[in-house]
């Protein structure tokens, strides 16, 4: 099967500075992808490169099999929806669907109109005029009714109350039970992607510290409890991510395709949220030791 998105050693500088660097993911067709990260993190850099609005400073990237945004046919069968709601306020309801279905060649004008409809919307309505959370669902309208093969949303639901979110996601998934399409979404939060997606991306200081579906994830990824230990004595396949000791326990995360033996562990799985905690303490240790290091 093509793969929806495939990246390697991907890299985005602007000046100096990596936005993203060594990227090399292979995202199969039919999930729905988290990209979860910290602000700053290169979330947004990812997915301009995947819709094609950047180009890459290093690496390849193709999305469907081609060349993000290379031809009016590849256009066509990627969403894309703008982290700032892509919509014009002086335009109605109305006027964005007829723009859409002259932009779009494979414009569903009927499932707009019923999603329109469904959410309560008047199609007279000025977009000007409406809140967040129906900005936001104006948008996701447009970017399903495009009829993608991949929608790409970046941080859809970052301004929206507890409810608009909700709202939103249950929109998004009842979309992907309908049609089969492949979606990417990025949020800096895993509590907005744990209910909607099946493959996560963990991005950290503009590097990919994990990717894979997340039913491996999390069986793969463990919480280790017992007797204080040095890490570098575990099996040579287990991985820790993180470590936090007291005087005579250690708390471990793990990463190992095996299972677990040893009686003296207590082993509890974690969450997805816990499991993006733990990499993000991977990495903010690791950067505390090159600190020091650099201090030397
Ligand atoms: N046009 C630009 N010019 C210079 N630096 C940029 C530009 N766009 C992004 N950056 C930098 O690249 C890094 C990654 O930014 P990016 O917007 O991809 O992160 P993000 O994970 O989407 O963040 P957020 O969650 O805050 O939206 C940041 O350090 C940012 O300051």
């Amino acid at each position: 099967m093509t793969a929806v998105l495939e990246a390697q050693a991907l890299g985005k500088k602007y000046g100096r500075h990596w936005a993203l660097r060594e990227c090399t993911i292979d995202i199969p067709a039919g999930h729905v992808v988290g990209l979860v990260g910290p602000n700053g993190a290169g979330k947004t850099t990812l997915l301009k490169l995947a819709g094609g609005q950047l180009e890459p400073t290093a690496g390849e990237i193709t999305v469907l099999g081609g060349r993000p945004g290379g031809t009016p046919a590849q256009l066509a069968r990627v969403g894309f929806v703008a982290q700032e709601t892509p919509v014009y306020a002086a335009l109605t309801i109305a006027d964005h669907l007829r723009l859409g279905a002259r932009l779009n060649p494979r414009w569903d004008a009927t499932m707009a109109e019923d999603r329109i409809a469904r959410l309560g919307l008047a199609p007279k309505h000025r977009v000007g005029k409406l809140s967040g959370g129906q900005r936001a669902q104006l948008a996701l309208t447009l970017g399903l009714a495009k009829r993608p093969e991949l929608l790409i949303l970046d941080e859809p639901v970052a301004s929206l109350d507890p409810l608009a979110r909700r709202e939103f996601l249950q929109g998004l998934m009842e979309a992907t039970a309908e049609h089969e399409f492949s979606v990417v979404l990025s949020s800096h939060l895993v509590s907005d992607l744990e209910r909607v997606c099946d493959y996560l991306i963990v991005l950290i200081d503009s590097r990919v510290q994990v990717a894979g579906e997340v039913d491996r994830l999390l069986a793969t990824h463990h919480r280790l409890t017992g007797p204080r230990l040095d890490p570098d004595r575990l099996p040579a396949d287990q991985h820790v991510i993180s470590a936090g000791h007291t005087d005579r326990q250690s708390t471990l995360v793990v990463h190992t395709d095996s299972p677990i033996h040893d009686p003296a562990w207590t082993v509890t799985q974690l969450s997805l949220e816990d499991l993006v905690l733990a990499y993000m303490e991977q990495r903010a240790a690791e950067n505390r030791r090159v600190a020091l290091e650099v201090q030397r």
